[in-house]
């Protein structure tokens, strides 16, 4: 099939330029939600996404971010690297440098690093000491840009909380000890001008104990673990992978505060992977996507208005809490719409279901051919069901009836699994108010107006009419 298709970025850049580089140049980016008092509002400030890479000393971690950079070369990435933080050591301390442990988390200034993440976390530039391992002194600095990703490499970097507190993704480079030893010898007496014999005492006396006692117990904090570093081209590309589609959401998150993509886990990448792949039976096409629209669901719940109540517990305490809201009302799109009632019901007993049925001829020919809601649907929260949004049509011409028919357009919700940025584009300009809640951001449409990668036909798919 010649299918065609513009990468987020540049549909964002065609579309919407003025809001794209004004964001930038107000130069905050994130991987974290907006925070609850952000939102609704345009002025949304993101940080940078921010991944760890830990792992012993010459296991590969800067090769493995060196990878990662290479492969985001479209990206505003940096690497800060741990070992810039080592304190200088003193005059007393250089003489007997050879007790000196450099494996020791007290080895690093980490309330430095620490200083130096938090303004690039804010959008400044910062200056990143130069350590010098022949003198064991940091004395120059580089300067380092804000940016879209910061990686973050060292041995101790899981070590404290604080920074680990900092990371959107924490990975873990596991290689063979020996492996490490060999390459440490060969770097240690190339690079460093070390005698054989100075690198074994050090290896023995500091490094090996160290990274049994410090660095091997951090791998539990890991999200990932790469094993044999940057020889494992399938986890980098895995990596790279999900850091663009954490990116591509973030873009248009910049752009609409009415955009919700749920956050991204690698469950949840487990079950897209699962619907998309063209051979994935129908029970478990059915099984993984009741679960995502399980989530989806959950998470558009969360954007109704409460009101607050409380409760007396059997212990006779009082429990200030949340009432759920009362007047709800789903209204499913026809036909794979309807694969998104079952999981509503779940969440919200007895609850209302109208239906919307489009007829689409073509790309612009959409058609409304039958509509059955409840009568008192103008006083109803909507939840919108559609689980994909392509182009934004169908959409439209739905959240135009349901308008006619009296909801406001903040008491929409329109949740669906997949949306392609065109579509995004589309409902969000013309429907401020309203929110998307999604579970994944498409790459785009292709020439036959199909959104890619996509998962075909979903209600051929969910409902087994796609057999020959
Ligand atoms: N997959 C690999 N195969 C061969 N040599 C490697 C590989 N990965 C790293 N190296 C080499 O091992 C040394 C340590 O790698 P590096 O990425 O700097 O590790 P770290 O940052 O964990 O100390 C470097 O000299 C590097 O060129
Ligand atoms: N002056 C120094 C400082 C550190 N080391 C060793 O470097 C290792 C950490 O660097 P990686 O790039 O390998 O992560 C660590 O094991 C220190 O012992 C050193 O030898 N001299
Ligand atoms: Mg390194």
């Amino acid at each position: 099939m010649g299918s065609t298709s513009k990468s987020v970025v540049d549909m964002i850049e065609a579309s919407s330029k003025v809001h794209y580089s004004g964001f930038h140049m107000n130069g905050h980016i994130s991987g974290v939600e907006p925070s609850a008092a952000l939102q609704g509002t345009t002025d949304i400030q993101r940080q940078p996404f921010v991944i760890g890479v830990a792992g012993g000393a010459a296991s590969g971690k800067t090769s493995v971010c060196d990878m990662i950079i290479q492969q985001l070369h479209d990206q505003r990435v940096v690497l800060v690297n741990q070992d810039s933080f080592y304190h200088s050591l003193t005059e007393d301390e250089l003489a007997r440098v050879h007790e000196y442990n450099f494996d020791h988390p007290d080895a690093f200034d980490t309330d430095h690093l620490l200083s130096c993440m938090e303004k690039l976390r804010q959008g400044q530039a910062v200056d990143i000491p130069k350590y010098d391992f022949k003198t064991y002194k940091s004395s120059v600095s580089r300067r380092v840009n804000p940016s879209d990703v910061i990686l973050l490499e060292g041995i101790l970097l899981f070590h404290d909380p604080r920074v680990r507190g900092l990371m959107n993704m924490k990975i873990f480079v596991d290689t063979d000890a020996d492996v490490r030893l060999a390459r440490r010898i060969k770097r240690d007496t190339s690079q460093n001008d070390r005698d054989i014999g100075t690198v074994l005492d050090q290896y023995s006396k500091f490094v090996k104990p160290a990274f049994d006692d410090f660095i091997l117990p951090t791998k539990k904090y890991a999200d990932i673990i790469i094993p044999r570093g940057g020889d494992n081209h399938v986890a980098i590309d895995l990596i790279v992978q999900h850091i663009c589609t954490k990116l591509g959401q973030h873009d248009l998150c910049k752009i609409y505060p009415n955009l919700y993509v749920i956050q991204s886990t690698f469950q949840i990448r487990g079950m897209h992977t699962l619907i998309r792949d063209s051979q994935t039976t129908k029970h478990d096409f059915v099984f993984y996507s009741d679960r995502l629209i399980r989530l989806v669901v959950e998470h558009g719940l969360g954007h109704l208005p409460f009101t607050e109540m409380q409760v007396i517990t059997p212990t006779g305490s009082v429990y200030s809490g949340v009432d759920f809201c009362k007047r709800l009302c789903g209204v499913s799109v026809i036909r794979s719409g309807e694969s998104m009632e079952n999981a509503l019901r779940a969440c919200c007993k007895g609850i209302k279901i109208g239906k919307i049925l489009i007829h689409r001829e073509g790309d612009n020919g959409q058609q409304l051919v039958y509509e059955k809601l409840p009568n008192d649907i103008s006083e109803r929260h909507v939840l919108l069901l559609d689980p994909i949004l392509g182009t934004g049509n169908s959409a439209v011409q739905a959240i135009k009836l349901l308008i006619s028919k009296g909801v406001p357009e903040g008491n929409i919700i329109f949740l669906n699994l997949i949306s392609a940025p065109q579509g995004v584009h589309v409902v969000c300009k013309k429907f401020p108010r309203l929110k998307i809640v999604t579970s994944e951001i498409e790459h785009g449409l292709n020439e036959e107006f199909r959104v890619i990668p996509g998962m075909g036909e979903f209600g051929d798919r969910y409902f087994g009419t796609d057999d020959d």
